[in-house]
């Protein structure tokens, strides 16, 4: 079934007076459960602000005065086309762009108003504080428990052994993780399924209390069934966690994030709460996007 949506006037292109698209019923109700669902937290203060955030690779720019505003205790999806920037500007936030030969960074980026790119500020710590999940499942080759044991142990989180089991087992319970592998989390990392490393990864970030968790198409190799339950654990993190997911999925931005930012060509083309996005968007671009015209 298909819902009609009118798009108003304001910042449209080519001020046409017609219904816009049909956008499916679907991903539309998914959005708006989403934005508003019952009981939910609203929508957070905000955590990470972005400020004419340019990118270059050597000689290309792929990212063009990006300011964008992150609330906390939030998921914000990041979409658009391949090749729009949508990872370049993820990676922005935690200074992964540093570790790219050739990459520079301009503009200004504050997580709770401290310039995250200040000299005085230790990338290493700023990792730990905005953990990255990557689109394949990347443990470590150590044990379950060594995997979420490493940052803890590396920072100086805990001063005992005891304690230390305890943060693993908190963080394995939070990644909805730890009745599936209490039994043995001795064995390697490597031998979990697919959707259960991607738990694993998350426990990992979790570990060392991070502020973000930054999550680059975290769904992609998964099958059906694990991405649902690692949708639903987004749902639950949220309420403690600022969340970034970099998606190629419409559906999964309707139904997992409140807030959405839709990148075309390096440029911010548009960003406002999901339903809004999903079903009165500003701009064609974003419309036609969402609608599978194009991407
Ligand atoms: N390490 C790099 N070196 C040079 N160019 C790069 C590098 N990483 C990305 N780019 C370029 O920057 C632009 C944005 O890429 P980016 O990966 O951020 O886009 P994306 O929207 O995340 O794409 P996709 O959805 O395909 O992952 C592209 O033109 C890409 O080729």
């Amino acid at each position: 079934m298909k819902q009609t949506i009118y798009r108003s006037q304001d910042g449209l292109e080519g001020g046409a007076s017609a219904p816009a698209a049909e956008v499916p019923a679907e991903l539309a109700a998914a959005a708006q459960a989403a934005t508003d669902p019952k009981g939910a937290a609203p929508v957070g203060p905000t955590k990470i602000s972005a400020r004419d955030v340019s990118v270059f690779y050597g000689e290309k720019q792929a990212l063009f005065d990006i300011s964008l505003d992150i609330p906390d205790k939030t998921v914000t999806s990041l979409i658009g086309p391949s090749g729009c920037g949508k990872s370049t500007f993820l990676r922005t936030m935690n200074r992964m762009n540093d570790t790219i030969a050739g990459a520079r960074v301009t503009g200004r980026i504050d997580m709770d108003g401290e310039d995250i790119n200040a000299r005085s500020l230790d990338p290493v710590l700023l990792r730990a504080r905005v953990g990255m999940v990557f689109q394949k499942p990347n443990p470590f080759p150590k044990s379950i428990f060594e995997n979420v044991a490493y940052g803890p142990r590396i920072h100086g989180l805990t001063r005992s052994k005891a304690e230390l089991a305890e943060v693993v087992e908190e963080s394995l319970r939070r990644a909805g993780l730890w009745e599936e592998v209490a039994d043995r989390l001795h064995s390697p990392g490597t031998g979990l399924s697919g959707g259960q490393q991607q738990r694993l990864v998350i426990a990992r970030a979790i570990a060392v209390n991070p502020e973000v968790i930054l999550m680059d198409e975290p769904c992609s190799a998964l099958d059906p069934i694990a991405t649902a339950k690692i949708e639903e654990l987004i749902d639950e993190l949220r309420e403690r966690y600022c969340i970034v997911i970099v998606t190629h999925s419409m559906a999964q931005a309707a139904r997992v994030s409140q807030r959405t930012a839709f990148f075309h060509m390096g440029r911010l083309i548009e960003t406002g709460d999901t339903e809004e996005i999903f079903t009165n968007p500003r701009e064609r671009r974003t419309l036609d996007y969402i609608t599978g015209r194009f991407g």
